[in-house]
């Protein structure tokens, strides 16, 4: 389904039905399943130009059986949209987590943790869009307090989530001035510290810490540690990146909690429930788009596959009496996207390897390797994009930070930096997702034209592509 077809809505009164139909409705698992939902929408979801309450990151939930009644289930996510948390288009909000928040807490609590009204944070104003209509916040965000406490989140972990989230705002607040340093270099200072000391506080960090991981690099050499300053927009950008690792690992933080509390026993007799975020094209498309895009182009195959190819297959096996349908095959597409080794998924990981690639270098490989496909299209003008046409339209996407968000990279002084935090939670997520990503790196070979000799995490559109083929072959 395109986005806003109705997944979400299909998925909960599936869920519901599955609860209703349990043979022991009373039992609190079942509940806390349920209850799950609202806290992940909470999260995971948020108003786009399509959809009031679009899931931007997908969800397969198992619900696991055992004579008729329900015994766990374990939810797996896939692609949280992490560019949302620090940028929105016009007339989109950010997570719907924020606002309900800062209008849900009292005004003493709003006080503890320095928040004030929507309209005061860039992180919240850019789409210029607070509320929704028919949507409640404060009701919202009274369901979601509801639904930490039937899953068993303690206080401090509730007061730990607000602080991340009061965090990601203040620090979304952070300005800065150019200024020059010494040999002529561009550096910047911060316009004010006070947003900087609310995250201090918040999150337990030192502000020294916190202003040197905003305004400096610091690169460990073999020798020693070398610390360089960043220029105006590197120093945005390494604020947008804080803010992005503290409410994606949050993100990831929450799903393995609720698991951690449903998930009772391994493989059982189990039904399983795929809610995806779907198709889209927006006035301006970019990688997430991409990404979108294609798993919902791999599920279109795989539908069309098992409803259509097999089914079809198997009634001329049995001479069954039928005449055949026929179906847009839209292979070539994927082949497109992610075809080794020319496809739109493998240049681009070619170039995040490479140093020296840009974007440009990225759209030019794009353009030379694709030019004769009739699925793919070069724009009119010089603008940095390239169009694909997908089962349901033509789109167009803009190729602007497709490198950067493909490579995701963490610098190492900014997770040491959020490791030290006194909050023992805060210190034992970026431990978790330091040791994930440690577990994840690989020495990449790229096409045999070069190889990296340092081992490296891999880029954002190796992993989506294989857990999405893992995934297929679990529903098969
Ligand atoms: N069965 C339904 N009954 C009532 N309203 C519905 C139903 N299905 C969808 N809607 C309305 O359409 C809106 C969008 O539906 P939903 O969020 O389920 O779309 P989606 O396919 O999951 O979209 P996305 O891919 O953006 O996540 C809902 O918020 C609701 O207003």
């Amino acid at each position: 389904g395109e986005s806003g077809a109705g997944k979400t809505e299909s998925t909960k009164l599936i869920m519901q039905y599955l609860a209703a139909v349990n043979k022991s409705p009373s039992n609190l698992i079942t509940e806390q399943i349920l209850e799950a939902s609202p806290l992940l929408e909470s999260f995971g979801n948020a108003k786009t130009v399509r959809n009031n309450n679009s899931s931007r990151f997908g969800k397969y939930l198992e619900i696991h059986f055992k004579d008729g009644v329900i015994t766990g289930a374990k939810t797996t996510d896939y692609l949280l949209e992490k560019s949302r948390i620090v940028t929105q288009a016009s007339d989109e909000r950010n997570y719907h987590v924020f606002y309900e928040l800062l209008v849900g807490l009292t005004e003493t609590e709003k006080e503890k943790y320095g928040l004030q009204s929507a309209e005061k944070y860039f992180y919240l104003n850019q789409g210029g869009s607070y509320l929704i209509e028919a949507k409640d916040d404060s009701e919202d965000f009274r369901s979601l307090l509801s639904a930490m406490q039937v899953l068993g989140f303690t206080s401090e972990e509730q007061d730990t989530i607000f602080r991340i989230l009061a965090a990601v705002l203040h620090i979304g607040n952070v300005y800065f001035h150019r200024k020059q340093m010494k040999h002529g270099q561009e550096g910047v200072e911060i316009g004010s510290d006070a947003e900087i000391r609310w995250a201090s506080h918040l999150l337990q960090l030192s502000v020294e810490g916190i202003l040197r991981a905003l305004t400096t690099k610091t690169t460990d050499t073999t020798k020693d540690s070398v610390i360089t300053p960043l220029n105006i927009d590197q120093a945005l950008d390494a604020r947008d990146a804080v803010a992005k690792a503290l409410y994606s690992t949050l993100f990831s933080w929450l799903v393995q909690r609720v698991n951690q509390i449903v998930y009772k026993e391994k493989k059982q007799t189990s039904i399983a429930i795929l809610d995806i975020f779907g198709f889209e094209n927006f006035r301006e498309n970019s990688f997430e788009q991409l990404c979108i895009n294609y798993a919902n182009e791999t599920f279109q195959m795989f539908f069309n596959k098992h409803v259509f190819k097999l089914e079809q297959q198997e009634y001329a096996k049995e001479k069954i009496e039928w005449q055949a349908i026929s179906y847009p095959d839209n292979q070539p597409v994927i082949n497109l996207i992610s075809k080794k080794p020319v496809g739109i998924f493998p240049l681009l990981d070619d170039e995040s390897n490479f140093p020296k690639a840009t974007d440009v270098s990225f759209l030019e490989k794009c353009h030379y390797n694709h030019a004769l496909s009739e699925l793919y299209s070069r724009p009119r003008m010089s603008s940095m994009e390239f169009g694909v046409q997908h089962y349901a339209g033509q789109v167009w996407y803009s190729v602007d930070g497709f490198l950067d968000k493909n490579r995701d990279t963490f610098r190492a002084d900014v997770m040491d930096l959020l490791i030290s935090s006194k909050i023992s939670m805060i210190a034992s997520m970026f431990l978790d997702l330091r040791k994930t990503k440690e577990a994840a790196k690989t020495i990449n070979k790229s096409n045999g034209r070069f190889v990296t000799m340092k081992p490296r995490t891999p880029t954002v559109a190796a992993r989506f592509h294989d857990s999405l083929h893992s995934l297929l072959e679990t529903m098969v």
